[in-house]
């Protein structure tokens, strides 16, 4: 298992919706089927129509959500275009950071996988395009030299542009309404094979000359562009994805490529394959009376069950010393298990998983430096410590920070009625400083779109932090409130005057645990 390195908000937020979070699962769960097709086809196929605007010449286009601008084209026709948009803005999970285009890629995950299709490694990082991009998206009835000349342009050759067809095409397929010149009057529906899950039926049928895809046998000749692509080789390529899995490979590569298409310039994270390890909440912190609070948690998988099992944090004070014995250290509290949502359980390697909640309380004056965990079996083994990579988890600095405490939090219920989310509803900094030298702001993220149609945008904007009259300054913090929507998925908070600046970037309030997200960018 790979150990989750502290702070990295993009990952964390990744593996969370990844594999816990059960948003994108929920909705596809078991290849569910959606206007006479299935959500996941439907998500695969904006995935390609969205990335096939990269040009490999000049770097430009791919997987960037240009396709939300895009949908007037004829080349986009089909209600799951809208529909798929729809379905990601909803959730209602995109920040600054991870945008509708790393949606539509964590959406084709989820869709190959959900309908017993591989499990394609995930990347983060995408960026949003504010505008659309070329007209290039292939059409049934080009004729073939310039569907090669479109994929090569891509990024694919030949034999990847066969496969790729074959991978898109075995989910779903041709909707009379927006085809009717490929599609009889009296089907509404032409599927391309006769299964609906992932698998490799689209080239055994099409081998076997008993396919029904209408764009291999369909009656417009000048439409049976399928046709066209497969034989192109003399049927090697198809023949070759006989073998389930090498159909399975091939598809994994080639989708994997797909969705990692991106502009020039765009730098994507690591691929993530399974659920971190070791996996660290970013602290939260609360000032009262001399002391800070500090709450986190710490993912552990794979853990047998022992009722012997002690987990216990560690800290050092800001001048890296040890507090006396017994001093700087806090056992968990409580824990949590099966925390993973069905895509998590897909992954092999993770057997079972645990989350162990820290409420320490910390001298405000000596402060805290770093943090680590050990883990101890209480059998005779030696304790695990869990020190993120030897370097400790490092709290840069101790002048500003969201307080929690004194912030206000709403609870809120998914639609279903669980499970329980946090969100914040009033932000309360502290500040170290006195009154009336202290400025602060928040750029506040909210995904919640004001249009009925795509492009679905998040509505951004700003607000500065007002004097808290509810909490006079104590300790040497002043704190400072401003409201946010609850709604809001990031905010990010930049404070001058305490002879530092900070930067904080609070995210994923929807941790679905009982601690918001903040990360501590430094001073
Ligand atoms: C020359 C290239 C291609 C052409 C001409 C083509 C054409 C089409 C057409 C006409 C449809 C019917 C859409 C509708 O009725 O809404 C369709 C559906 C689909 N295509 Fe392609 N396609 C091509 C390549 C690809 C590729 C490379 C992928 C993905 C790897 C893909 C994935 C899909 C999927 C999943 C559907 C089913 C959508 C649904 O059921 O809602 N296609 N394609």
């Amino acid at each position: 298992l790979s150990t989750f390195h502290w702070p990295n908000t993009l990952l964390s937020y990744a593996d969370f919706q990844l594999y816990e979070a059960a948003r994108f699962s929920s909705i596809t769960e078991q290849c569910s089927p959606r206007q006479s097709t299935t959500v996941a086809a439907q998500w695969l196929r904006i995935a390609y129509h969205d990335m096939a605007t990269h040009n490999k010449n000049d770097g430009t286009g791919g997987l960037d959500a240009s396709i939300q601008f895009e949908l007037e084209r004829s080349q986009n026709v089909g209600v799951g275009m809208a529909q798929s948009l729809a379905d990601f803005a909803t959730l209602l999970v995109t920040t600054p950071f991870f945008g509708t285009a790393d949606l539509i890629a964590l959406g084709t995950v989820f869709g190959v996988a959900s309908c017993g299709g591989p499990i394609i490694p995930y990347r983060a990082g995408r960026i949003d395009a504010t505008k659309a991009g070329p007209a290039t998206v292939p059409e049934p009835q080009q004729d073939f030299a310039s569907h090669l000349q479109s994929f090569i342009r891509q990024g694919f050759d030949q034999t990847e542009m066969i496969s790729l067809v074959a991978c898109g095409h075995t989910l779903g397929g041709v909707r009379q309404a927006d085809f009717p010149t490929i599609v009889d009057a009296d089907t509404a529906m032409a599927d391309f094979d006769t299964t609906q899950t992932f698998d490799n039926t689209i080239v055994s049928q099409y081998l076997q000359n008993t396919t029904d895809d209408v764009l291999v046998v369909g009656p417009n000749k000048t439409t049976r562009s399928d046709l066209r692509i497969f034989s192109s080789d003399g049927n090697v390529t198809m023949r070759s994805l006989l073998s389930p899995t090498k159909f399975n490979e091939t598809c994994a590569n080639l989708i994997e490529r797909l969705i990692n298409t991106v502009p020039q310039g765009v730098i994507l994270s690591e691929p993530i394959s399974e659920p971190f390890n070791y996996l660290v909440n970013d602290p939260l912190f609360s000032y009262l009376n001399g002391q800070f609070s500090m709450t986190t948690t710490l993912r552990v998988l794979n853990l047998n069950s022992n009722s012997q099992r002690v987990v216990t944090m560690f800290w050092l004070d800001r001048q890296g010393s040890s507090c006396p014995p017994a001093g700087c250290s806090i056992r968990a509290s409580s824990n949590q298990t099966n925390l993973l949502n069905s895509f998590g359980h897909l992954i092999p390697s993770v057997t079972s998983s645990q989350r162990f909640f820290f409420n320490a309380t910390i001298n405000a004056t000596t402060s805290i430096s770093r943090f680590w965990f050990e883990i101890n079996e209480n059998d005779g083994s030696e304790p695990v410590i869990v020190d993120n990579d030897g370097s400790g988890y490092v709290i840069a600095q101790d002048d500003v920070f969201v307080d929690v405490q004194r912030s206000e939090i709403v609870t809120l219920f998914q639609p279903t009625g669980s499970p329980v989310f946090l969100t914040f509803k009033k932000i309360v900094l502290a500040v170290r400083g006195d009154p009336g030298s202290i400025d602060a702001s928040m750029t506040i993220w909210d995904p919640l779109f004001n249009s009925s149609s795509p492009p679905f945008l998040p509505v951004i904007t700003s607000t500065n932090f007002q004097l808290d009259e509810t909490n006079t300054p104590q300790g040497g913090f002043t704190f400072l409130a401003a409201n946010v929507s609850f709604t809001a998925s990031s905010v990010d908070i930049v404070a001058s005057g305490v002879g530092s600046r900070a930067a904080l970037t609070l995210e994923n309030f929807l941790v679905p645990t009982n601690l918001p997200t903040v990360t501590i960018i430094g001073s």
